[in-house]
């Protein structure tokens, strides 16, 4: 299976998917200073050849144009010709579609994921225990307990990955790189962003919870 055999309407589909999430999260101020990065998986999957569109790197994330989106493949390389460059943490994407097959992945730096991962860095996870929205994770259990991964955070990029398979855990569908942001993803788009909501809904709630229990 090529890159050739995926046909236009499947690409179409992928990229309007795309361009109607990055709108939503631009109006809710999920790309500061052009930060983030989203992808979305396109034709069939095996860990060893896949193909996804990713947003291209630098842009300002809350305008809509006709070059957002590149289309790459299991390495990174762009399957089409183009002046584009996919966003400098495709290896991340990668790495997350190797390890997991999933269909959709979406990175946003906020202020409440930033300070979590800074605050539980010694413990290299941020706990989080019984609140309601673990279940907006697909974990459903009774008063769940959760750990969320942080791992290291380094300027080179390709750095970050080894740390990726070591940390990745299996029913956490997000990690967390120390003082960056947070990398979520799902079967598809609908899943990878419900979760990346529920993420940030309990890294403020953590924050806020530490912040009630630390005061004089
Ligand atoms: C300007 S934020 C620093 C880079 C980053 O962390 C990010 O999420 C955006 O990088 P991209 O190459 O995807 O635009
Ligand atoms: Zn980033």
């Amino acid at each position: 299976m090529s890159f050739a055999n995926i046909t236009t309407e499947q690409k179409q589909q992928v990229l309007s998917e795309l361009s109607a999430i990055k709108a939503d999260f631009a109006t809710r101020g999920f790309f500061p200073g052009t930060s983030g990065n989203l992808s979305m998986r396109v034709g069939p999957y095996s860990p060893d050849e896949f193909f996804f569109a990713v947003t291209a790197s630098g842009k300002d994330k809350s305008k809509s144009t006709p070059e957002d989106f590149l289309f790459v493949d299991q390495n990174g390389k762009p399957c089409e010709s183009t002046t584009l460059k996919p966003s400098a943490e495709t290896v991340i994407h990668n790495e997350i579609y190797r390890l997991t097959g999933c269909g959709a992945i979406f990175h946003i730096h906020s202020i409440f994921n930033g300070l979590v991962s800074e605050l539980f860095w010694e413990r290299r996870a941020v706990p989080v225990e019984g609140v309601e929205l673990i279940k907006g994770l697909g974990i459903w259990e009774e008063e769940a307990v959760i750990d969320i991964p942080i791992l290291s955070n380094f300027a080179e990029v390709p750095r970050i990955v080894p740390e990726i398979s070591e940390r990745l855990a299996s029913r956490i569908p997000g990690i967390l790189l120390r003082k960056h942001g947070i990398y979520a993803w799902g079967r598809d788009a609908f899943e990878a962003k419900r979760h990346l909501e529920a993420f940030e809904f309990l890294f403020e709630y953590v924050y806020r919870w530490q912040l009630l229990m630390n005061r004089k």
